[in-house]
């Protein structure tokens, strides 16, 4: 593996910390099935040190490698000496022509030159733990001149961040190493210092086992079939869901594979933010084109829009931003309210539980519209409903904010204790845009079965699950339902639009939606 071949084709590597030789192995073979291109194989996290046992381990590698002992690592159990330990492991590796043999910043200058002059094919890295607090640009341009001093065919800086804004200065030395440079953010918040990484010209990127993110590295299956990162340039447009947590996000799922139907560079990925603002101030450059905004951030959005539409300016919430490539101002719109109504009204329309008026009157009108919840979502839905002349009654388990909600809609807002009892007359739609029944609460629901029979239609924005109970629930009581995803499908499909200037490849979201969710 020479560094020409290195920078052909990006790497996908997977860090293997296992007490022993047999699970290293065994994870080893575990790493090519689902497609890793070379493991990293931490020694310093193996229970024993037997020299014997290494040796074995090396001549065992079914992947190219990259060796690697870390000092001051936690899981480091071996008692003795651990700096003679390691030199010995980093030796062993080099007789053995292992691909790639890391050095800690701190022991580079006392070994790298005899590493360097006994090695026949392997490239040196040279590495630094950035410990939290200290991820500025300036400090980590100093490290990476110290790193490049030693000589290292590679070097690698691996931080700790605490917010995702941290990211960016990893991004800068990845941009201007003058060798190549391997990065890794760590945690939930670093996640996307391995997907963007290949924008800023990474070589290599961490993945994890298993298809599940682990210590905020992408799963190895994600990297190669939703982002397929290999495709990732320095001209690939930035786009992703603001959102706290994120992990829930299918918006990954779906985005990535519509780019590609159309041939548009673009990536989409999960942007685990604190705060929005100071998100959006840190990555302001024009490549990050568009974001689709989702809980607890989509009315603090609205403040942080250079201009916004005004639709979502009038329901105070925002879903999603674009950056206007003529001026790069940012420009925020709800797609939200026109994906529920519309899939309320064409389920109504089909079942033909219409409210006996004509074509050009919406089958909301008139009826009374039950909410529960008064957050982004749910102001998007009040707005619209109103706007289709349903008269709206809302509940919240904060009062204060469906009393809010009710005056700008002209509603009437209700104490959440009567919400399950509720039922002055027939025909009415309920829609639960509050998080009671996602997951991991599955089990709850915020009307009982009993009560929905009142009810002609049942709507529910959670998506995960995609039948809710209480989506199951209506059902079994014969009522009309219209589940988070089909809201999903249409707000993603607005968003998209947007993203794109017009692309919209409905046939094909929709089917990308029923094969992943
Ligand atoms: O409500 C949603 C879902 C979403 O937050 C997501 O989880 O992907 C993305 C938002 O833009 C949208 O309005």
């Amino acid at each position: 593996m020479t560094l020409a071949y290195i920078r052909n084709k990006l790497l996908i590597c997977a860090a293997i910390e296992s007490e022993t030789r047999e699970e290293m192995v065994k994870s080893m073979e575990k790493a090519k099935e689902e497609g890793a291109d070379l493991v990293e194989l931490c020694i310093d996290s193996m229970s024993l040190f037997h020299l014997s046992e290494i040796e074995l381990l090396l001549k065992q590698r079914t992947l190219p490698a990259i060796v690697s002992f870390r000092l001051n690592s936690q899981k480091n159990s071996c008692k003795g000496d651990l700096k003679h330990r390691c030199l010995q492991v980093l030796k062993l590796a080099v007789d053995l022509d292992v691909e790639f043999v890391e050095i800690d910043f701190e022991l580079a200058f006392d070994v790298i030159d005899e590493l360097m002059q006994k090695r026949e094919n392997s490239k040196i890295i040279v590495s630094s733990y950035v410990k939290s607090g200290v991820c500025c640009k300036e400090k980590l341009g100093n490290l990476l001149v110290c790193l490049q001093s030693t000589g290292a065919d590679i070097i690698k800086v691996v931080t700790e961040v605490a917010y995702i804004t941290d990211v960016s200065p990893v991004f800068h030395i990845l941009t201007h190493s003058q060798v190549p440079v391997i990065v890794r953010a760590i945690g939930d918040r670093g996640l996307i210092s391995q997907l963007l990484g290949p924008k800023y010209g990474a070589f290599m990127v961490y993945g994890s086992l298993g298809g599940k993110s682990i210590h905020g590295l992408p799963p190895i299956v994600s990297i190669k079939n939703v982002y397929e990162l290999d495709n990732v340039d320095i001209d690939t447009k930035v786009f992703g869901v603001v959102s706290n947590p994120v992990g829930h996000s299918k918006g990954p799922l779906l985005h990535n594979p519509a780019f590609r139907y159309c041939g548009y560079n673009g990536i989409y990925v999960p942007l685990l933010v604190d705060n929005i603002k100071e998100f959006l101030r840190v990555y302001s450059c024009t490549d990050f084109a568009g974001f689709s905004i989702g809980l607890p951030h989509k009315e603090s959005a609205v403040a942080c829009c250079d201009e916004v539409d005004p639709l979502a300016k009038s329901i105070g919430a925002v879903n999603t931003i674009v950056r206007r490539p003529s001026d790069g101002k940012l420009v925020g719109y709800n797609t939200d309210c026109d994906a529920c109504i519309t899939a309320i009204e064409d389920a109504l329309r089909e079942r033909q539980v219409s409210n006996g008026d004509t074509p050009n009157v919406s089958p909301i009108a008139g009826r009374l519209f039950v909410l529960v919840g008064a957050g982004g979502a749910g102001r998007a839905l009040a707005f619209g409903a109103k706007s289709k002349g349903a008269r709206v009654v809302i509940f919240n388990r904060n009062f204060e904010r469906a009393e809010s909600l009710a005056r700008a809609v002209s509603g009437e807002a209700l104490p959440i204790e009567e919400l399950d009892a509720f039922c002055p007359e027939n025909g009415m739609i309920l829609a639960n845009c509050s998080a009671i029944g996602m997951e991991p609460d599955v089990h709850l629901t915020p009307v009982s079965k009993e009560n929905l029979r009142s009810y002609d239609l049942v709507f529910d924005a959670v998506y995960t699950p995609r039948n809710t109970r209480l989506l199951q629930e209506a059902v079994e009581v014969g009522v009309t339902v219209v589940s988070g995803v089909e809201m999903f499908i249409r707000q993603a499909l607005g968003q998209f639009r947007l993203f794109t200037n017009g692309l919209a490849p409905e046939d094909f979201m929709r089917k990308v939606v029923l094969e992943q969710f």
